[in-house]
């Protein structure tokens, strides 16, 4: 009986791509998940372990960094760049298949108008109320999940502690994104025009992320409940969640390419987990917690 090896490929899975084409004031994102597979005379690493014709995953992975440098323009056609890339400089690679997709952005509207650079994701965003009922008292607590957000320029993070394991380096531009749970507790059950109400509570969240000039997602967080509250006079109270969708800077160094605030790996996990609420000092606080008592996030 004879045992032989079958059709096999391998490459890098999921590449997290974000570029920002920052040539001008308005910023063009980027965002694209890329998968690269390579086939060809691969028998020895199987039968033998020997690996001189194996193109290593992780120079698949730099190789995608490193192509999007000069930008990325259609996906198509950084598709075909790659696959030529690997089939034309490695004698045993035969084959490439390379599978990309593109998450849409779109910008933000600031009053009527499309930011420069900040965006918001189309999809994927929830509506949510938790109405409790207890010993004759009722409170509504409104949100939203899922409203994810970036801005590509307009972040800063620095002036933080540094200790024996601090090994994250300040910066004065970065970009911010998160996707925002925000829960609000209206001071009324009546007379509230619930979805005007969330229409503009949800405005005001992104209008305050995109221009406010962030120093840490925590400021950032604290303006926007700020604002809420601030613009509607019905909510008593609000709870955000913003966890940080981290967008490191690739180092493009080692492939002798300068990297401008241009080519990112968005990160999946860990993320920064921020958490906070906003009040009002004069309004009588839920003290028992009734309103929020098991809502997810809180
Ligand atoms: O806005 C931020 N807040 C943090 O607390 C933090 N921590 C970190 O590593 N990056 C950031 N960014």
């Amino acid at each position: 009986m004879g045992i032989t090896l079958g059709p096999n490929q391998y490459g890098k899975a999921e590449v997290r791509l974000v570029t920002v084409d920052r040539e001008g004031p308005v910023h063009h994102l980027k965002d694209l998940t890329v998968s690269t597979s390579l086939r060809g005379q691969l028998e020895r690493t199987h039968l033998t372990g020997d690996n001189a014709d194996v193109v290593a995953t992780d120079t698949q992975k730099n190789t995608v960094y490193a192509f999007a440098a000069g930008g990325v323009g259609e996906i198509e056609d950084f598709a075909l760049r790659l696959a030529e890339h690997f089939t034309g400089s490695f004698e045993h690679i035969t084959g490439a298949r390379i599978l990309i997709s593109e998450h849409a952005w779109n910008r933000i509207d600031v009053g009527g108008t499309p930011h420069d650079h900040a965006f918001s994701r189309p999809g994927g965003e929830e509506r949510t109320t938790a109405v409790t009922l207890q010993d004759g008292k009722a409170w509504v607590v409104s949100g939203l999940t899922g409203l994810t957000v970036l801005k590509s320029t307009g972040s800063e993070f620095h002036g933080f502690p540094r200790d024996e394991y601090t090994t994250l380096a300040e910066t004065d531009d970065r970009i911010l994104a998160t996707a925002v749970t925000a829960r609000w507790r209206y001071s009324a059950t009546s007379g509230i025009d619930w979805t005007l109400s969330f229409d503009e509570i949800r405005r005001t969240l992104l209008e305050t992320f995109a221009t406010k000039h962030s120093l840490s997602l925590q400021q950032t967080l604290y303006a926007m409940g700020e604002a809420v509250l601030e613009a509607r006079p019905e909510v008593a109270e609000i709870r955000l969640a913003m966890p940080n969708k981290h967008h490191f800077l690739v180092d493009l160094s080692p492939f002798g390419l300068s990297n401008e605030n241009e080519v990112f790996h968005a990160a999946d996990r860990p993320y920064g987990l921020i958490e906070g609420t906003v009040l009002r000092d004069d309004e009588p606080a839920d003290a028992a917690g009734l309103a929020w008592y098991s809502l997810p996030e809180f």
